[in-house]
C-alpha cells in the first residue's frame, strides 16, 4: 500500500521552483516529437510506423476510446496496492517493458540502458530475441531484478532450444513466444527508406554468440559477417510451426511459456488445451497484420474463454495510466509497455527510460484512486461503460473542427 503517485507528482511540481533547462518532457506526445527529432528516418520510422496502411496501429489507440472510465466517490483511496502476482511471482506493478528488438538503432546502449531503468524501477524486463546485446549481457546489466525472455523460434531447431537453455541459465523466469511474426509484415515506411537493421548487424547478438548458430557458419562471424547475417535471415523465424510442436518447448525447458500475439477466442481455446502458461494478447504494435483488430478490442472476448485459468496480459496501445486502468479492469492480469520506453530512451538513455516507466506508474496510481478503487488486482469490468463517443472526435468539438 503506497501513494507512490503523489509523491512523483509533487517532486515534478517542486522542480519548477527551480527551472531546468534540460529538463526531460512529462507529455506522452512531447516525447515522440523530441525522438523524431532526434532520429533519423530509418530508426524513427522502424519505431513509430505500422504495417500496411497503419490501420491497426490506429485501431489500438482508438478501441481504448471506445471504453469509459466511470468512476467511483467516497470509498477511501489515501493508500492503494498496484502490486500482482504473476506465474507465483509478485510485481510491485503490473507493468512489464515489452520485448523490443534492435534497441541500438534507437541509442548506443540499447537494450543496456533499458534492462537497468527497469531494474531500478522494478519492472521486469522482457529481453528480445532480436537484442544488439546479447540475453547474458542483458542480465549481468539487471543483476538479480525480474526479467523474461521473448522467442523468436529458429527455423533452426538447434537454435531455438539453445536459446531456451541460454535463457534459463542466465536468470530468465518466463519464456514469452511471439507467434504473430514468422515473417517480417508489409511495413511500407521501412521499404521507403530502405531500412532493414538486421543487414547492417543491428538486433543480432543472440544469434552472433550462439554456439548453435555459430557451429553452423563456415567461418566465425568475426571473420565473415556477412555470410552469418545471410545465414541469420535463413533461420531467424518458422512459418510451418504448428500448435503441436508446442511439445518442443516443454521438451526445452521448464519455465512458464506464454503465447504472444493472440487475438481470436479459438486460439485461446487451444492455448488452454495445450496447457499454455500465460497469453498475452497483442497485435504486435500494428507492425504485422493491418487491419487487425485492436488489441483491447480483443481483450475481453480472450478473457471470456480464459476464464482466469491462467494469467491474460496485454500489450499494443498503452500509453497512460488510465490505458493501464482499462486493460486490467477488462481481464488483464498485468500490460506490456512499448513503443513510450523508445521515444524515451531514444531522447535521454537510460534516465528516459527510467522516467517514463515512473511517470506512467504514477498516472497509474493517480488515476487509480480517482477512479475510487485501491487495489490494481481488483479491478473488474464495474467501472467502464462502452461509448461510441470518440475522445478524438471530442478533441475535433473543443477546437472547433
Ligand atoms: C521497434 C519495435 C521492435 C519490436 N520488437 C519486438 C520483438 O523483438 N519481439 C516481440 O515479441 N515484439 C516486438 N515488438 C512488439 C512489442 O513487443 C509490442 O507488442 C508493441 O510494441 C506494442 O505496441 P505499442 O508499443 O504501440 O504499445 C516490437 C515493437 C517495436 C515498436
Ligand atoms: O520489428 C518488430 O516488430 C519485430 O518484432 C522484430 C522482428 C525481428 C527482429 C527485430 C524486431
Amino acid at each position: 500500500m503506497s501513494n507512490f503517485g503523489n509523491q512523483v507528482q509533487s517532486k515534478l511540481y517542486q522542480t519548477m521552483k527551480n527551472p531546468d533547462p534540460n529538463r526531460l518532457p512529462v507529455v506522452y506526445e512531447e516525447w515522440e516529437k523530441r525522438a523524431r527529432e532526434v532520429l533519423e528516418d530509418g530508426p524513427f520510422y522502424y519505431v513509430a510506423s505500422g504495417s500496411g496502411g497503419e490501420k491497426t496501429l490506429k485501431a489500438n489507440l482508438e478501441a481504448f476510446d471506445h471504453w469509459k472510465i466511470v468512476p467511483r466517490i467516497l470509498r477511501n483511496v489515501e493508500n492503494r496496492d498496484l502490486s500482482v502476482e504473476l506465474l507465483g511471482h509478485s510485481y510491485p506493478f503490473p507493468l512489464l517493458h515489452a520485448p523490443i528488438g534492435v534497441q541500438s538503432i534507437i541509442h548506443p546502449e540499447g537494450e543496456l540502458a533499458s534492462a537497468r531503468a527497469c531494474a531500478a524501477i522494478g519492472v521486469p524486463f522482457i529481453t528480445s530475441s532480436a537484442s544488439t546485446k546479447s540475453m547474458e549481457e542483458i542480465a549481468v546489466a539487471m543483476g538479480d531484478a525480474p526479467r523474461w525472455f521473448q522467442l523468436y523460434w529458429s527455423k533452426d531447431e538447434d537454435i531455438a532450444a539453445s536459446f531456451l537453455r541460454r535463457a534459463e541459465k542466465s536468470g530468465y523466469s518466463a519464456i514469452v513466444v511471439t507467434l504473430d511474426t514468422p515473417m517480417m509484415a508489409w511495413r511500407e515506411f521501412d521499404l521507403k527508406n530502405v531500412y532493414l537493421p538486421f543487414l547492417t548487424g543491428e538486433g543480432v547478438g543472440n544469434y552472433l554468440t550462439d554456439p548453435s548458430f555459430c557451429s553452423k557458419l563456415a567461418k566465425s562471424p568475426e571473420e565473415d559477417p556477412e555470410s552469418a547475417i545471410a545465414y541469420w535471415t535463413q533461420v531467424f523465424g518458422n512459418a510451418s510451426l504448428t500448435w503441436n510442436d508446442l511439445a518442443f518447448l516443454r521438451k526445452h525447458t521448464k519455465l512458464p511459456i506464454l503465447l504472444k500475439g493472440v487475438l481470436h477466442s479459438d486460439d485461446a481455446k487451444m492455448a488452454l488445451e495445450y496447457g499454455v502458461d500465460g497469453v498475452i494478447v497483442s497485435n504486435h504494435g500494428g507492425r504485422q497484420v493491418d487491419g487487425a483488430i485492436g488489441a483491447i478490442e480483443a481483450l475481453p472476448h480472450i478473457c471470456d474463454v480464459i476464464q482466469d485459468r491462467i494469467p491474460v496480459l496485454m500489450d499494443s496501445g498503452i500509453r497512460r495510466g488510465s490505458d493501464v486502468i482499462k486493460a486490467m479492469a477488462l481481464g488483464a492480469k498485468a500490460v506490456l509497455v512499448g513503443r513510450p520506453c523508445m521515444y524515451r530512451l531514444a531522447v535521454a538513455g537510460e534516465q528516459g527510460a527510467k522516467e517514463v516507466l515512473q511517470n506512467m506508474i504514477a498516472d497509474l496510481d493517480i488515476t487509480l484512486g480517482l477512479t475510487g478503487e485501491r487495489a490494481v488486482k481488483e479491478l473488474n469490468k464495474s467501472i467502464l461503460m462502452k461509448s461510441n463517443l470518440l475522445s478524438s472526435s471530442l478533441e475535433g468539438i473543443q477546437q472547433g473542427v
